[in-house]
């Protein structure tokens, strides 16, 4: 990346804005998924198109499913058009969890060989959890030994399926992902974890709740279904006319930028139920300054630009700590992030990497075994480091707000999960952000 750092711009003295954040990331990639698999048409309405989401439609795409794109305002919308998978095929997943970790077992469908591949950093992402359920369930994958990308699964038109046990401590995607596909297996599919711990697991719940939504019958431990077991009966799924809601976990910039800055940030449309992880950010944020109430138009979240420390096991949550440790670093406290290790593996290592970088800008914090520890101290501007990781970017860029001459490199990779991040920022200082979603 060549680009010049990003200046990250400085608060005025009480924000108050109002910000449309585009589409989940986890929603839209689960909704192409489930519509390409449908036995029938369906509509993905307000779909996220970053890089992410636009690899796994043209992932899709390249296996013979149509995704017709029907503009709009707000996002549009995307007609999917399921149709028999076919190979050969060549998949980019670029650096996205949800496309090298959903799609394999949708592959096993198509009546060919489809090859996977990627940046660099997705042959060192775990993927291990995958390619042995599936060798487990019958299909035949060549890679080359090391559990993850490059690697080709050779698709026999469809899989016997049934029982399969995973190590998902390393990714909640590989039982997501199982699940995704299972319904099309001549015996469905029945994951358990055999992993001591489990991260993240609202986006199981979320992979449950859209899965049944299309009309599958799954059972999960939630509903009795045996510790860490969960079951997809074999059925035909169905076309969903689906609105995805905004991401929550990129709502945490945002928020975060009025417990910093003080003032008050709404997010519009916020959902009053969802699986999104990013709700849990109303419980932590309050814990650590700020207050805030569901109102008509979204969540309006107000802080006072004091922020307090917080100890606190994020595992489920693991995606909004890199915004949470930024928080931290600028609180009247000191703060423990326990139970996220795994970040580890996500699109760098992300507990080395804030604290290498909170650190350069004078910060004190210490890798522990599965976390972060935060003590605060004054910070100085400087260059911030962000490892072709969009939650590096953001956490930057909430620093920057209260920091002087933070510059953030490589601002453009938060297009993995927001396009125009540095805009929509940039509007919420002066106090718009966003069109109006309402009326789409
Ligand atoms: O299923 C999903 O949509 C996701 C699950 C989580 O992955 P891990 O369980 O690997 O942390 C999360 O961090 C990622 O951003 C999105
Ligand atoms: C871990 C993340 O992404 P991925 O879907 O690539 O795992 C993330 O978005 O924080």
């Amino acid at each position: 990346m060549t680009d010049a750092p990003w200046p990250a711009p400085k608060a005025p003295a009480r924000l108050d804005a109002t910000v449309t954040v585009p589409g989940s990331k986890s929603v839209t990639n689960r909704a192409l998924v489930l519509a390409a698999l449908a036995a029938d048409p369906g509509y993905v309405r307000r779909p996220l198109r970053s890089r992410d989401t636009l690899l796994m439609a043209e992932a899709l795409r390249s296996l013979g499913v149509v995704i017709e794109d029907l503009g709009g305002p707000g996002g549009g919308a995307w007609r999917v058009v399921p149709a028999p998978l076919h190979g050969p095929a060549r998949v980019d997943v670029g650096n996205a969890g949800t496309v090298m970790r959903f799609l394999p077992p949708l592959a096993v469908l198509a009546d060919g060989p489809i090859r996977f591949d990627g940046d660099p950093r997705s042959h060192e992402r775990p993927l291990h959890g995958v390619i042995d359920a599936l060798r487990a369930l019958g299909a035949r994958i060549d890679d080359d030994g090391r559990g993850a990308l490059p690697l080709t699964v050779h698709g026999g038109g469809g899989l016997e399926g049934g029982p399969v046990d995973v190590d998902a401590s390393a990714s909640s995607q590989f039982v997501s992902a199982l699940l995704l596909s299972g319904a099309r297996y001549n015996q469905g599919v029945e994951v358990r974890n055999t992993g001591r711990t489990l991260p993240s697991l609202p986006h199981i719940r979320m992979t449950v709740d859209m899965l049944r939504r299309a009309g599958a019958q799954v059972d999960s431990p939630e509903d009795g279904g045996g510790p860490g077991v969960w079951r997809v009966a074999p059925g035909a799924l169905l076309g969903r006319d689906l609105v995805v809601e905004p991401d929550l976990s990129n709502a945490a910039p945002f928020l975060a930028a009025a417990l910093v800055a003080g003032g008050r940030v709404t997010v519009r449309d916020w959902p009053e139920s969802t699986t999104q992880p990013g709700d849990r950010l109303r419980e932590i944020f309050t814990e650590m300054g700020g207050s805030c109430a569901l109102v008509p138009e979204g969540l309006a979240f107000t802080g006072t630009g004091t922020v307090h420390g917080i100890d606190r096991d994020l595992h489920e949550v693991g995606e909004l700590s890199p915004v949470i440790a930024a928080v931290a670093a600028l609180a009247d406290g000191p703060s423990r992030l326990r139970g996220i290790g795994h970040l580890r593996l996500h699109e760098t290592d992300r507990l080395a990497a804030l604290a290498r970088e909170l650190n350069a800008l004078g910060g004190d914090v210490s890798e522990t075994e599965d976390g972060l520890e935060i003590r605060p101290r004054p910070l100085h501007g400087g260059l911030f480091r962000t490892y072709d990781d969009h939650r590096l970017a953001t956490a930057a860029a909430v620093l920057g707000l209260v920091v002087d001459g933070i510059e953030v490199e490589n601002v453009a990779t938060t297009g993995k999960t927001l396009p125009d991040f540095p805009g929509l920022w940039t509007a919420m200082l002066e106090g718009v952000a966003g069109p109006l979603a309402s009326g789409v």
